[in-house]
């Protein structure tokens, strides 16, 4: 895997051409290496660094979690498919943060699924 920079967008971690051909399985590990870098690295203005840095420690990720969580069961109960679609993406970064925080990596993630079938 790359080492993304702190400076571009969510797929950083290839080349702008590969970011935007990325396979929907790859933007995962993707994304998870730009928090990954985010966290080694703590840019300024970077959003990942500042749940890294918040004076709420953990519990400011924490907080996201529950918020988009309860964001896209309302988007679910209303049927905006668009909404529940954006509010999953937000949940889910935020989730991968979460595990970044804690140590662990989407290979942890894969394993406890891979475990279940
Ligand atoms: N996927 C995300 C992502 N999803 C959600 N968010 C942020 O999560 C926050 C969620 O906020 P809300 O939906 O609650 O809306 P809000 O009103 O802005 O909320 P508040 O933060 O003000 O409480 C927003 O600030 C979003 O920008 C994300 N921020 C970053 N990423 C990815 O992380 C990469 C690195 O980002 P930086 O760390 O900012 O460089 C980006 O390129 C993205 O790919």
């Amino acid at each position: 895997m790359s080492d993304p920079d702190a400076t571009g967008d969510a797929a950083e971690g290839a080349t702008g051409a590969e970011a935007a051909d990325a396979p929907p399985a790859a933007v995962l590990d993707e994304l998870f290496a730009t928090i990954e870098s985010r966290k080694e690295e703590l840019p300024e203005g970077s959003y990942t660094a500042s749940l890294f840095t918040h004076e709420k420690g953990e519990n400011a990720v924490l907080e996201k979690v529950g918020e988009e969580s309860t964001e896209a069961i309302l988007a679910a109960k209303d049927d905006d498919l668009d909404d529940l679609t954006a509010e999953s993406a937000d949940l889910v970064y935020h989730l991968l943060v979460l595990l970044a925080m804690k140590d662990l990596d989407l290979n942890d993630l894969r394993d406890e699924l891979r475990d279940r079938f």
